[in-house]
């Protein structure tokens, strides 16, 4: 790949008209607020398709993405196998409103990847995974009270956007007008990492918490790592007084590993919502757990939980394709190399231009701090230089490198970038901060 000479803003008109267009008839011209570029100015740039590592815009400029649509599509674009196996799909039906084996299938492969995993239930999308999923924690315990991180997102769910991560936090509304104070009464939000928080909301609510909910590595507010002591706590505190303990692997399920955060950390949470990669790029959501827990839900318990499209046979064939592939051919160890050399790259290339930084790492999930403290949490995250991100995002942009355009979103390596293309990121890098950004 070679770099793309220097672009500038105004060098994409299509994308500008194809952005007005939408804005007549779509809120904000986007579908998501996270797209929007509201952290970083300017508009969205709209793309026409994506090739193995790279999008494409609709000028036709591209780009080695790394974002993988924020997640999914940890294959890269279009991956072969799996545009095969939804296209067999679709070919016999979108949708059947009834059950079809490829549900179990995916089902089977989930429960065998994940090892708290017994039972799943799948939904259309993540929030709607971990939505469900604290619904069944309230019902299986009778509790009412959930715990929950400041800076993670779980999705747009009402009683979980209270201080919440992603396009929430980018555009300053972590509490979002529309959801009533009631939906959000029985919310605790508690600093990420911090044991003595924990152990005190536990000491006075512990007999009316329902569930404890976190990502178990942080994506939304950048990506964060939670310390081996605060991982403990939670377990041992939330067996100690009957709450459940979630984990949202929506963004890290089958990301960290063939069976996502807790397998690489071999911790045994209760429940796990999952989403964006076992879907292989098509809209979906799944949670699942102990059986005892998951018996709990609706036809085989009281608890209420439904979807027309949840199951999609489309969705379920492109994630069957997806784990087999991961399976059979697994990236994780390349995966981490790779994003070693370009973290270590972008580290010493922001060194020697004197930019105060931290970078934040797990496997193929990165984020580029641009403060000199240590990030562990939402308010050493937002000690970051947003400004200087915003910068170093368009310089990067302008030079054929898509990042998440918010410094609170981790951004994704795909397995099929190559070392080639990580050095060219690094040249560029070092053109960008040496600048004066
Ligand atoms: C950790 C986490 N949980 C839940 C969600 C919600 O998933 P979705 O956007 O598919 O509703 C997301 C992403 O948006 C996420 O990153
Ligand atoms: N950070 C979000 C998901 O992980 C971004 C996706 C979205 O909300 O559009």
């Amino acid at each position: 790949m070679s770099t793309q000479p220097t672009l500038s803003r105004v060098d994409r008109p299509k994308s500008h008209e194809a952005f007005a267009r939408a804005k007549a008839v779509i809120p904000g011209g986007v579908n998501s607020p996270a797209r929007a570029f509201g952290g970083v100015g300017g508009e969205p740039i709209f793309m026409a398709r994506g090739e193995g590592a790279y999008l494409i815009d609709l000028d036709g400029n591209r780009y080695l993405d790394l974002i993988g649509s924020w997640g999914p599509l940890i294959l890269g674009h279009a991956h072969p196998k799996v545009v095969a196996a939804a296209m067999e799909a679709a070919q016999t039906g979108a949708s059947f409103g009834a059950p079809c084996e490829r549900e179990s299938e995916l089902a089977e492969m989930v429960v065998e990847a994940v090892p708290s995993i017994e039972m799943v239930r799948m939904t259309s999308s993540g929030t709607e995974a971990a939505m469900s999923a604290i619904r069944v924690a309230r019902g299986a315990t009778g509790r009412n009270r959930i715990v929950k991180f400041a800076g993670c997102y779980h999705g747009h769910v009402d009683a979980l956007l209270v201080s919440a991560g992603s396009g929430a936090l980018t555009l300053g509304v972590p509490n979002s007008p529309g959801v009533p104070e009631g939906c959000t009464r029985d919310t605790l939000v508690l600093r990420y990492n911090d044991v003595q928080q924990l152990e005190d909301v536990f000491r006075v609510h512990g007999d009316s918490i329902a569930c404890v909910m976190l990502e178990p590595v942080v994506g939304n507010m950048g990506l964060v790592i939670p310390t081996l002591e605060f991982r403990k706590a939670l377990r041992e505190l939330t067996r100690k007084y009957g709450a459940l303990l979630i984990y949202d692997e929506v963004m890290t399920g089958f990301r960290l590993s063939y069976g996502g955060a807790q397998k690489l950390f071999n911790d045994e949470p209760d429940m796990t919502a999952l989403g964006k990669i076992i879907g292989g790029g098509y809209p979906v959501g799944a949670y699942g757990g102990r059986q005892d827990i998951m018996k709990q839900v609706m036809p085989a318990g009281p608890v209420y939980q439904a979807g027309t499209l949840s199951g999609n046979p489309v969705a379920m064939a492109a994630g069957i394709a997806t784990l087999t592939e991961l399976r059979n051919h697994a990236p994780y160890t390349r995966l981490d190399q790779l994003t070693r050399k370009l973290c270590e790259g972008l580290s010493a290339a922001a060194t020697d231009a004197d930019i105060p930084h931290q970078i934040n790492r797990v496997g193929s999930m990165w984020t580029l701090f641009f403060t000199p403290v240590e990030v562990n949490d939402l308010d050493s995250a937002k000690t970051s230089d947003t400004a200087r991100f915003s910068r170093f995002f368009w310089g990067m942009m302008d030079r054929g490198f898509y990042l998440p355009c918010s410094q609170f979103e981790a951004a994704f390596v795909s397995a099929v970038t190559t070392e080639a293309e990580i050095d060219q990121l690094l040249i560029a890098a070092r053109e960008v901060f040496s600048s004066g950004i």
